[in-house]
């Protein structure tokens, strides 16, 4: 696999001249993972669609390998950039195999439909990801856990350098999302993939992340290492909660930093703060 390059450059992004993030720059190249922080609402699924132009910037571009994809096909981001949407429930109650190898569209010609080979590269990833047995049981039949898992196995199918990934583990079991978030960290470590996620689970940048950004209430973009950038000040003021931190051992021997909320702080007032501006 080339190494891909991923530049997002003075990017602000918003609705109807509203803008919600603004003045977002970083890269991010393969072999990084880097996961995206932040209160309910602020932008971070805007920013996401924005940087892949699935809706207009408000200012600003997004290079890969050096190029500006403003100019780009649909199908040529695909071959470049896998996307998870945080939920999506195809509208047709098509078969999860077929959805899953619908990922391979970016690679078929106009007209073709997926052949021999991109029926293994599906039944390849639906393994990998322990759904195989639900090749054959209609999309819209399936619990939200297992649409999650349907959705990151057709976007593994598109075998892209680029993997985006909104709250892809929002729905899974404790054990799924270890599994998934593994599997995730072994296709940036190994494979030289450059992993985009969102989480709502600071123990999720602590432990896979090798890069953390946040959007603050005030629509600011901000990025550095995991353990410069989740502490328990950016805690209090991102969430408002009081957050203690322990240190646990890995199955390999290393250790991680993990954080715990230990309540809400006692400014805390409401679940749905309105943003500041
Ligand atoms: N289609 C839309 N039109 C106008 N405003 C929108 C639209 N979608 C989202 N918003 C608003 O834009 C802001 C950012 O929403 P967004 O979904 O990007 O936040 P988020 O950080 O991803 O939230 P969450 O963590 O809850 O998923 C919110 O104020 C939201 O209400």
């Amino acid at each position: 696999m080339t190494p891909p390059h991923l530049a997002v450059q003075g990017l602000s992004c918003g609705y109807g001249g509203r803008v919600v993030v603004h003045d977002v720059d970083f890269t991010l190249s393969g072999g990084e993972f880097l996961c995206l922080l932040g209160p309910n609402g602020v932008g971070k699924t805007t920013l996401f669609k924005t940087v892949l132009r699935l809706m207009p910037s408000l200012g600003g571009r997004t290079l890969v390998d050096g190029e500006d994809i403003a100019g780009w096909s649909r199908r040529m981001i695909a071959r470049a950039v896998g996307y998870v949407p945080q939920a999506h429930t195809p509208p047709f109650p098509f078969e999860v195999g077929l959805v899953v190898a619908m990922g391979r569209t970016a690679h078929l010609g106009p007209l073709s439909s997926p052949g021999r080979d991109d029926v293994l590269i599906a039944e390849e990833v639906m393994d990998s990801l322990g759904i195989a047995h639900l090749a054959y049981r209609a999309c819209t039949e399936i619990s939200g856990g297992e649409r999650q898992l349907m959705l990151l196995a057709r976007a593994l199918v598109q075998q892209p350098r680029i993997l985006v990934l909104d709250e892809p583990t929002s729905a899974l079991d404790f054990g799924n999302q270890a599994r998934i978030l593994d599997h995730v960290s072994q296709l940036v470590h190994q494979s030289g993939m450059a992993v985009l996620m969102t989480t709502h689970d600071p123990n999720h940048a602590l432990r896979y992340a090798t890069h953390v950004a946040s959007v603050d209430r005030g629509g600011r973009f901000s990025v550095g290492l995991p353990g410069d950038m989740v502490n328990a000040d950016y805690l209090k003021e991102t969430y408002e909660v009081d957050a203690g931190f322990v240190e646990a051992s890995l199955a390999n021997g290393a250790k991680a930093r993990l954080c715990l909320a230990l309540g809400r702080t006692t400014s805390s007032h409401s679940l749905t703060r309105q943003p500041r501006r």
